[in-house]
């Protein structure tokens, strides 16, 4: 069936555990990641045009207007997989926070080779989807796929894991963003006897498996932490108060700012947001694990 436009949805993620290896000859980490999809949410609609362009439905500062903007790179590229010369408007509404490590940019790639997939019928296998979104950024794969997922190679390779816990976030928002690159070269100042294949966290594979969310605080890591610190050392106070309210389940989204909270119920979360904001710090709520990028209309 043939649409004029469609919308999807895709998730923001976080990483449950990030081990990051040495650089590989191709300057990249290698990586035993643990994602999880959480409830914060780009929308990315699409329609045919004649020219490529992307606008987003509200400003937000640091998100490119042009060829470099990540979702016109995955609709040029779904376009080239199938030798079509067509085109798309692409708009994007972000609820992810840009430059938060939280891969908002991956979850608008994700949505952009969904939404051109069912607007144009191409009727991609997922299995050419997924490796043109490893095409594109090592995250994109994981935001079409969702839940929570072992990432390995250079974190494209994605096997999801099952996972019975339900538990809710406390997000803090950072005003500034973290560049990636620079967090990853500064991890590398930082370790250089990284192993070249960080070992995948079967303890906490476990611990998802059975639910139970205060082993998962426990076991919470991220190898990125000390590079993002040093980076940001204004991250310590807020790694400071967030620990004041609990201890465990205490983690640095990604490769940074953005600092997290695990609670199991939504009501203990929501008591520690009240509390932060009221301390000054910038926070939301999401709950996770949540489904990965998915078609929410069509027209
Ligand atoms: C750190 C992580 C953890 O999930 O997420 P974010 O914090 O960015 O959301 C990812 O590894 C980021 O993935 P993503 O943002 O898709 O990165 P890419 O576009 O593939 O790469 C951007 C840059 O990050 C560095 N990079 C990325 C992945 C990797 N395994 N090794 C790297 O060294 C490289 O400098 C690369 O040029
Ligand atoms: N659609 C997009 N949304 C957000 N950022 C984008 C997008 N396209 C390209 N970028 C660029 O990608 C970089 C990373 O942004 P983002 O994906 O939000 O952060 P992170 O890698 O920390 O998860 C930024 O420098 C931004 O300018």
């Amino acid at each position: 069936m043939t649409q004029d436009a469609v919308t999807v949805r895709a998730p923001a993620k976080i990483n449950l555990h990030l081990g990051v290896g040495r650089p590989r000859p191709d300057g990249l980490h290698p990586l035993a990641t643990v994602y999880q999809a959480v409830g914060l949410y780009d929308d990315v609609s699409v329609t045919d045009a004649a020219t490529w362009s992307v606008a987003l439905a509200e400003p937000v500062a640091g998100v490119p207007l042009d060829d470099d903007n990540i979702a016109i790179r995955a609709g040029r590229a779904l376009a080239e997989h199938h030798g079509i010369d067509r085109a798309a408007a692409i708009t994007i509404a972000k609820g992810i926070p840009v430059m938060g490590g939280m891969a908002g940019g991956s979850a608008d790639a994700a949505a952009t080779l969904l939404a051109l997939d069912r607007l144009w019928d191409l009727q991609t296998p997922d299995d050419d989807l997924l490796r043109i979104a490893g095409t594109l950024g090592s995250d994109v794969p994981f935001a079409l796929v969702g839940g929570t997922a072992l990432g390995t190679g250079h974190g494209q390779l994605v096997t999801p894991v099952d996972d019975a816990s339900s538990v809710w976030w406390v997000v803090v928002l950072s005003d500034e963003g973290l560049s990636t690159p620079a967090v990853y070269r500064h991890f590398d100042e930082l370790s250089p006897d990284a192993p070249a294949e960080p070992p995948v966290p079967d303890a906490l594979i476990e611990a998802l498996a059975g639910g139970y969310a205060d082993e998962i605080g426990d076991l919470l890591a991220n190898d990125l932490w000390p590079a993002a610190r040093d980076l940001r050392p204004d991250l310590v106070d807020v790694e400071v108060a967030l620990r004041s309210l609990s201890p465990d389940g205490v983690l640095l989204s990604g490769s940074g700012p953005t600092l997290l909270m695990l609670h199991e119920g939504v009501e203990e979360a929501r008591a520690a947001a009240a509390d932060l904001t009221e301390r000054g710090y910038r926070c939301t709520l999401a709950p996770g694990p949540v489904a990965g990028a998915h078609v929410v209309t069509y027209a």
